[in-house]
Parts: C-alpha cells; sequence; structure tokens
C-alpha cells in the first residue's frame, strides 16, 4: 500500500498558486518539476482499485492531493546572472530614493548591487537542481523498523508576504521503505525548500514532499521552529515569538500506528538535547 493518510498540520496549510506574474520557463520547469513528480504512485494501484471505478477515483484523488502543494514552475526573468543582478540593482536604487536617501553618496554606491546579489542568494532555492542536490545518495536499508531523526537543521527563509527573514530549525524523522537517504541531504533539501518566498506551514509540506517522493518513507514528520522577522521587527513586535509547526504522514493503514511512530518521534526528539 503505498498511499499516504492525509496528514495534520498544527496550523492548517495553505498553498497557493505562485502568482500570475510569474510565469513557465520550460527549462527551470523541467529542472524543478523533479520535487514533483506527478505520476509516481499511479503504478501502485490494486487490482481491487482497477476493477472499481469509484475505488479508483477516490484513490486518484488522494494521490493528487499529495502531491498538490509544491509549486515549482518558477522563472527567473533573465538568463545570466550578471543581468539579473544589474535589473534587481536598477530598481532599489530607485527606492532608496524613494525613501529618501542619496544613491549616490559614497556609503550606498554599491547598495544596490549588494542587495540585488543577496536577494538572488535569498531566493535561489528557486533555481536549485533537486536532482544533483540529492546527486543519488540513496542507499538499500537494513532495517525498515527503526526511526532516524535529523534534529535541529538550521534555516533561513523569506516570508512571501514582507519579503523579511524569517528562521530557524527544522527536525525531520522518518521510518524507511526499502530505502534510506545520506544525512547531509536532508540539510541540503531544507536549504533549497527554505531559499524562496515562503509561509512556514509549506515550507514543511515542501520539504515532506521531497522526502516523500524519493524515499517513499513508512512514516515521515517534519517539525519546524521558527522566529518571523515580520512579527518582531516590524508590525505587532513581539519579541522572542516563536512559531512550531508539524506535518505528517504515514503508509500506515492504521492511524494507530502513526500516532505511535509520532510519540517515539517525539520522545526521541525530546530525549537528545
Ligand atoms: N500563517 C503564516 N502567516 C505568516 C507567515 N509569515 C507571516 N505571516 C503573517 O501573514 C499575515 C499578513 O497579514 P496582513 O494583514 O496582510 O499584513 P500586515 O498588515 O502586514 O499584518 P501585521 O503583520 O499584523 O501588521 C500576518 O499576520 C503575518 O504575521 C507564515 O509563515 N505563516
Ligand atoms: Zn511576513
Amino acid at each position: 500500500m503505498n498511499i499516504y493518510n492525509t496528514f495534520d498540520a498544527t496550523i492548517a496549510n495553505e498553498m497557493k498558486e505562485p502568482s500570475s506574474n510569474i510565469s513557465v520557463n520550460s527549462e527551470s520547469s523541467s529542472k524543478l518539476s523533479t520535487l514533483t513528480p506527478l505520476s509516481k504512485n499511479v503504478s501502485n494501484f490494486s487490482d481491487e482499485d482497477l476493477n472499481d471505478p469509484n475505488h479508483l477515483l477516490s484513490k486518484m484523488m488522494q494521490n493528487i492531493k499529495l502531491h498538490e502543494p509544491a509549486k515549482n514552475s518558477y522563472k527567473r526573468l533573465s538568463t545570466t546572472q550578471d543581468d539579473l543582478t544589474n535589473k534587481i540593482a536598477y530598481h532599489m536604487k530607485e527606492i532608496l530614493e524613494l525613501i529618501g536617501e542619496d544613491p549616490s553618496r559614497e556609503g550606498l554606491l554599491d547598495t544596490p548591487k549588494r542587495y540585488a546579489k543577496a536577494m538572488l542568494h535569498y531566493t535561489k532555492g528557486y533555481t536549485d537542481d533537486l536532482k544533483e542536490v540529492i546527486n543519488n545518495a540513496l542507499f538499500e536499508s537494513e532495517s525498515d523498523e527503526d526511526m532516524i531523526i535529523v534534529k535541529n537543521i538550521n534555516f533561513h527563509s523569506s516570508c512571501e508576504h514582507h519579503l523579511a527573514p524569517f528562521f530557524g530549525t527544522c527536525s525531520i524523522g522518518y521510518i524507511p521503505n526499502g530505502k534510506i537517504i545520506g544525512l547531509s541531504k536532508f540539510a541540503r533539501i531544507v536549504e533549497v525548500c527554505s531559499r524562496r518566498l515562503q509561509v512556514q506551514e509549506r515550507l514543511g509540506r515542501d520539504i515532506l514532499n521531497i522526502i516523500i517522493d524519493n524515499l517513499n518513507p513508512k512514516f515521515v514528520v517534519v517539525t519546524i521552529e521558527a522566529e518571523h522577522m515580520c512579527m518582531t521587527a516590524r508590525g505587532v513586535q513581539k519579541q522572542g515569538t516563536k512559531t512550531i509547526t508539524k506535518v505528517c504522514e504515514s503508509t500506515f493503514e492504521d492511524k494507530r500506528e502513526k500516532k505511535e511512530a509520532l510519540n517515539e518521534f517525539f520522545v526521541l526528539y525530546n530525549s537528545m538535547k
């Protein structure tokens, strides 16, 4: 059985289409579509599914839901990094003027370009090639009973509402299903997903989906604890506020098994400093 139960997120996941002014570029979308192979589970329909149209439809709907969240058809508007940097810098210079600064004063001369380079870094996840990132570091698992946890992977991301940083740690736990992955790859996956404009809920879901797509584990959970600068440095200005999200899925048909695995995750997670 290769169908994941519908997950329960700590906070409801709001998945939105990329804004309409981001168009699809075939080169980048083919690279990035490796994040969500839509056909992945189609070969896993049972005879029962194939003989009963209602069963089949309901299973197809589950599959569609599973792969809905990660939107990866993004496009950089220019082809070269230099061209992009110059275009962003041009607009940043205008913004400096709009806030009443003098972009020609010595301290600000290189600032638009510095900002452009920083912005491209904060959003480099749009162009990272996940296949290269994972680099075939998938190995046969020796036990499909034991849980693996990678705790406290730190990350920096940008909130899609204010372009303000949000940062914190991400922890991942999973029970394999024939395959394990090189441990560093979890941190690399977190890096790809966080270097985009995000909301925390979608960040967790994107990470979870990539793990499912590559490992098809029996159980997987992703927790994120983060501080949002848009809540501390501006807006409501509540220092020290942390947001915690959890997404979790499993192939277990019995919900109790999923609950037990989740308990095991939190016991282990809390016992390790
Ligand atoms: N769910 C969720 N909300 C976020 C995240 N990052 C920022 N936000 C929230 O997005 C909301 C945007 O609300 P708006 O009313 O449109 O924006 P705003 O007027 O700047 O809101 P304030 O921050 O309350 O000043 C705010 O409540 C932010 O706290 C996130 O990762 N997840
Ligand atoms: Zn924000």
